[in-house]
């Protein structure tokens, strides 16, 4: 298979109205990439992770994932094929344990109670929760939460995983903690596709990098290139400055 087989994005657009909140949108991910996503606020990022996964419609444009196109698919049967994603209002619930919100995942592919547990607990032990399987979701740390909601994804058995800023909230040790959990996850043949504010957590990340503005696609290409672009600057720095 070819890298541009995997996943194509190829002119997605989605409008409120009259807002393009994505724009035309055009793209490839290669299998086991991690590719990240930065703009400002309202750059269109998480709407366009709704299109990926199909919590929304595209009022325009294609996207193919191993060749097949997903349009008509919704998120469920994208899930099936390979697609996991969290999301950036935590979606624990906190009144399961650790181990029943893996398992909230395993259900996709696994019926019995035991078979999606023993898929959970693998998930867990992917993410360093396997010690925390009993304990009440609630009372995770948040940097646990955020480990927990990417087992929950995990739990799936995904090919590529969306990450929408997994980051936020977390001080240092938890952010190298899931940097180096994202990059462990990887070197198993899970591509990551990343939303990410922190522009130091990017570089570490991945190698390339796509700058959306304003619903439409303003650069992709190396994380060296892209970061270093004055035009990426004024778009994403200096709004964030403002
Ligand atoms: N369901 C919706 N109905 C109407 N407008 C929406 C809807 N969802 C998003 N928008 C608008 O679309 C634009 C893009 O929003 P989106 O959340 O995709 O941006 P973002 O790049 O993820 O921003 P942030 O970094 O703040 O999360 C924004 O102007 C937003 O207000």
């Amino acid at each position: 298979m070819t890298g541009a087989s995997f996943l194509q994005v190829q002119g997605a657009s989605r409008h409120f109205g009259g807002l393009r909140a994505v724009d035309a949108v055009s793209f490839d991910v290669a299998p086991g990439e991690i590719v990240s996503i930065i703009g400002p606020n309202g750059a269109g990022k998480t709407t366009l992770f709704n299109l990926l996964t199909g919590q929304l419609p595209p009022s325009s444009g294609k996207i193919l994932f191993r060749g097949q196109d997903i349009g008509p698919l919704r998120p469920n049967e994208r899930a099936r094929l390979g697609f996991g994603r969290t999301f950036q209002i935590s979606q624990t619930l906190t009144s399961l344990s650790v181990l029943e919100n893996g398992m909230v995942g395993a259900f996709l592919h696994h019926r019995s109670l035991p078979a999606a547990a023993a898929r959970a607990a693998e998930a867990l032990e992917l993410v360093g929760l396997a010690k925390r399987a009993g304990h009440r979701a609630g009372d995770l740390t948040l940097g646990e939460r955020r480990r927990l909601e990417v087992a929950r994804a995990l739990a799936m058995e995904p090919q590529i995983v969306l990450l929408d800023e997994v980051m936020a909230g977390l001080n240092q040790t938890e952010v190298q903690d899931i940097i180096e959990m994202v990059h462990t996850l990887n070197a198993g043949g899970v591509a990551f596709l990343v939303i990410e504010h922190n522009l130091k957590v990017v570089r570490a990340f991945s190698r390339r990098v796509i700058v959306m503005n304003r619903g439409k696609l303003l650069r992709e290409g190396s994380a060296e290139d892209v970061l270093s672009d004055p035009e990426v600057i004024e778009a994403y720095v200096g709004k964030r400055r403002a």
